[in-house]
């Protein structure tokens, strides 16, 4: 029995906030019970709702099974000749009247049609030949043609603000006797630790951080971390660690004694790998992957140190699991912080340390400890490093003249010490430092670098070539050549100082770029949960367990939008209990076959340190996002009054200009978390639900609070697909009449399509969004799609990102225009769309005055 859940059932959010996810990652049967909780709280009918019972997924009953059972027992459903066609009737354009498969596919088929694997040698004969064309266009259609007839005659082309705009299909149906392509191409192994600025800045010294992050995670959401706490011994590498540790742990003994005794022995060097100690697990995995990973390093540690951690997980395929972990390692400083750690170490002191990793006090007495230094060993560093600059200089025509600048700045700066003093040298040579990497971009030069880094990228090849030769302070440049400094980059070890790897943030994060993207590959979208549940009586999905088995579903793939409220799934229209078992439900993007993973080499990043200035001049993404909004400036789409400033975001995040690329910091921009350049990638703030409508569908709907206009709602998640791919599954979507594909096709990008994104398999709330027209603005949709881009530098390739157009009402309907602002041709494309016999035609609900009768023109 459906227990009625009206509007004023929805759980009222705090007075203060909106409820937020809790920060420990709860496992799904945690979820349900939490959800199941809050259905008790806010039903009256007391129904007990025992997600324990043992009840036979065959039974019929409407009692919901155990997790247990969804989990294990309930085997995927097989799909027999009774729901599908065993005559398949070839297409023609010959054939007569238009019959209309009225039957909608079951999920299965759907999805075996899509991922070209048929369940059953029937499955697509059934949902395809029996519709003859459209007649319009029967004449010369063939299976082979149709692909570039459906391009170029049936996309849609976008208005002159330029929107992206769902797929629609008026090209001739395909002869369902062509064997679908089966070709799968293997997809290239991906390996790749990331981490951002943030965690760069913990990579100072050894010991004792490992996080292992959920991929589904946001920066914000901080870290799920297993911090290990051991105590100091240099002596203790263990029989894992092989020449490389050794000879680190050589260099180190190599160096001068400490400048006073601290008192207590050296506790440890950036070469040597604590191996001893307890460990303590801060945070409980639910997810397999991740405990894998765990006991993964759990086995490397004790023998390997963090090295060969390193190592080990660069070699874990991790791009094979479909929810793959990403990890971080962060190598910190234990207890007392890296400037006492230094004093206390005696020989640390003239390793130039980031300005940007002291608190002021610590920089201050990092100054003082600079008196000690040897006059000597500075300038020798110097000549060094200028020389190493000349060179690069010339080979790379980068334009060092900004790091110049700062050099002669820095020293007329020099407070109260002689041009040529030490104190003044090493700040020089720490600026050098800093200023490197992109040129021009780094608004901060200052800033950087610990050369107290160990790097997870120092690779053991380098550390043992390398003919340190310590000066008397521990400074010495090694290997300051361009040929070996171009292979010390890709592992981000700039140089070396003392035998110290020097890791900047920009070696550091042009190093990950030559790694390969992580990204998702839609082939491993695991159904396996949703086809478990299809398996499952109707009675059961039509039962308020499901709704709060959906609920869980989302929750549990709402780890990338810490702080997001939780939705809801209400219906008060039908008995179902939840929108069709039909998609996996996710916020990410997942690549099919053909589409070209992530292009991070060439993406541009900021060197800003805290939160990015946009009016800075210096900041490589204000700087590109000013220059893709150069047009919109011509043509005066951006008004005069606009302040100039270039982010698209004013200070609270609100997006102030639609229908306009948006660039926002990447993971290899050094600004913080909390940049006002980060919006989208930091999820989602506010309340929304899946709730049934009358006639549309299953819709989204706000909470109970006004969404104010220019915020972000969510990112139009799903498969990214070729437009072939696209064409492919459009031509089915048809049929049924639920599309769910988007045009990545926006004005700016020539409004021509390249990629399309499905939601149909995978996606979030957002693929429930409905459709309102907008004409001239004078029907009025409260959301549009925006392109937004942050670790892409394909330009076809932008996130579709929805944010409100304007104030969104509490419990209003949220919308956008499938068709972004439809102009003259697309009504007279719509009208004849009408005559068409595609489902995906069907009469439009949108209720506006202005309504053009059908969805899709
Ligand atoms: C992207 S899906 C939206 C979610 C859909 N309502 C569902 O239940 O899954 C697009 C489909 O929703 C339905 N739809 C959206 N807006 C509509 C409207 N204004 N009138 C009628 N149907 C609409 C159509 O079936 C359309 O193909």
């Amino acid at each position: 029995m459906k227990i009625p859940i009206s509007m004023s059932d929805i759980p009222a959010p705090a007075p203060t906030a909106p409820p937020s996810r809790p920060i420990k990652k709860l496992s799904l049967t945690e979820l349900i019970n939490k959800r199941r909780e809050e259905h008790f709280r806010s039903h009256s009918s007391g129904e007990c709702i025992d997600l324990t019972d043992d009840v036979s997924p065959s039974s019929g009953s409407s009692h919901a099974p155990s997790v247990s059972k969804l989990q294990e027992s309930v085997q995927p459903p097989h799909i027999t000749a009774n729901n599908v066609s065993s005559s398949p009737a070839p297409v023609s354009g010959r054939q007569p009247a238009p019959i209309v498969e009225t039957r909608t596919p079951s999920i299965q088929e759907i999805r075996d049609l899509m991922r070209q694997r048929p369940s059953s040698t029937s499955a697509t004969s059934s949902l395809i030949p029996n519709i003859s064309p459209p007649p319009s266009t029967t004449s010369n259609s063939t299976s082979s043609s149709n692909q570039s007839i459906s391009k170029s005659s049936s996309r849609r082309k976008n208005c002159s603000i330029g929107m992206a705009s769902l797929e629609m299909f008026i090209s001739p149906i395909p002869d369902g006797s062509q064997p679908a392509s089966t070709t799968k191409t293997t997809p290239p192994t991906m390996k790749r630790i990331s981490c951002n600025a943030d965690v760069f800045r913990r990579i100072i010294t050894p010991t004792a951080e490992i996080s292992v992050r959920d991929p589904s995670l946001s920066p914000s959401e901080g870290r799920r971390t297993r911090r290990v706490v051991r105590p100091p011994n240099p002596q203790g590498i263990g029989a894992g660690v092989d020449d490389v540790a050794a000879q680190l742990h050589d260099q180190s003994r190599a160096l001068p004694e400490p400048l006073e005794d601290p008192g207590v022995a050296p506790t440890t060097s950036p070469f040597v790998i604590p191996v001893e100690g307890e460990m303590e697990v801060q945070s409980t995995y639910a997810h397999k992957d991740v405990q894998l990973l765990d006991a993964t390093m759990d086995d490397m540690l004790p023998s390997e140190g963090l090295q060969g951690v390193t190592e080990s997980i660069r070699s874990l395929d991790l791009h094979e699991r479909s929810r793959s972990p990403e990890v971080d390692i962060n190598v910190d400083q234990v207890g007392v912080s890296p400037l006492e750690r230094i004093r206390e170490d005696g020989y640390l002191e003239a390793i130039p340390v980031s300005a940007d990793l002291m608190e002021h006090e610590e920089l201050e007495s990092l100054e003082m400890l600079v008196d000690d230094v040897s006059a000597e060993s500075v300038e020798q560093a110097l000549v060094s490093v200028d020389e190493r600059r000349d060179v690069d200089e010339e080979n790379t025509g980068v334009n060092m003249r900004g790091t110049r600048a700062l050099t002669k700045r820095t020293r007329s700066k020099s407070t109260g010490v002689s041009g040529d003093s030490d104190q003044e040298r090493l700040s020089v040579l720490m600026q050098l430092e800093a200023s490197d990497g992109e040129a021009g971009e780094a608004d901060h030069p200052i800033s950087i670098n610990s050369s107290r880094t160990i790097s997870s990228h120092t690779s053991s090849r380098q550390l043992s070539q390398s003919p340190v030769s310590a000066g008397p302070l521990g400074v010495s440049v090694v290997d300051g050549g361009h040929a070996t400094s171009v292979k010390q980059l890709e592992d981000g070890v700039e140089y070396y100082i003392g035998g110290y790897p020097v890791v900047t943030w920009n070696s550091y994060s042009q190093a990950q770029r030559l790694m390969p993207p992580k990204y998702r590959l839609a082939i491993d979208l695991p159904h396996e949960f949703q086809d478990r549940v299809n398996a499952l009586p109707q009675s059961y999905r039509d039962s308020p367990q499901a709704t709060v088995l959906f609920e869980a579903m989302i929750d549990e793939a709402m780890d990338d939008e810490l702080g997001a409220p939780p939705i809801s799934v209400i219906n008060e229209v039908t008995d179902e209990g939840a929108p069709p078992w039909e998609f996996v439900y996710t916020n990410q993007m997942w690549y099919g076959e053909g589409v070209p993973p992530p292009d991070i080499k060439n993406l541009k990043s900021c060197g800003c340190v805290g939160r990015c200035d946009p009016k800075s001049k210096t900041c490589g993404c204000a700087k590109r996002q000013r220059h893709h909004l150069k047009r919109y400036i011509a043509n005066n789409t951006i008004p005069d009054t606009w302040n100039g400033v270039p982010f698209l975001y004013d200070s609270k995040g609100s997006l102030q200009f639609f229908g306009m690329p948006i660039f926002e910091c990447n993971d290899f921009c050094g600004c913080d978390e909390d940049c006002p350049n980060r919006v989208v990638q930091r999820g989602r703030k506010y309340a929304v639900n899946i709730k049934r409508t009358e006639t549309k569908g299953w819709g989204v709907f706000n909470g109970p609070k006004k969404i104010p206009g220019g915020s972000f709602i969510g990112i139009y998640a799903g498969e990214l697909l070729t437009v072939e791919e696209s064409d492919r599954r459009g031509m089915l979507y048809n049929k049924f009449g639920r599309t769910y594909l988007f045009d990545i096709d926006f004005y700016y990008m020539g409004a021509v399509a390249t990629y399309s994104v499905d939601a149909y398999h995978a996606g979030n709330f957002t693929r429930f969004l409905a459709s309102l027209f907008y004409q001239n603005h004078s029907c009025d949709p409260n959301c549009e799609i925006n392109p937004c881009y942050i670790n892409e530098a394909n330009i076809e390739k932008p996130l579709l990102t929805i944010f409100t157009r304007r104030d969104v009402e509490p419990f209003e309907e949220l919308s956008f225009s499938y068709m972004g602002c439809i102009d003259d041709d697309m009504i007279s494309k719509a009208k004849n769309a009408k005559k068409s016999n595609d489902a995906v035609y069907a009469e439009c609900h949108c209720g506006s005055a202005n309504c053009l009768g059908v969805l899709f023109s």
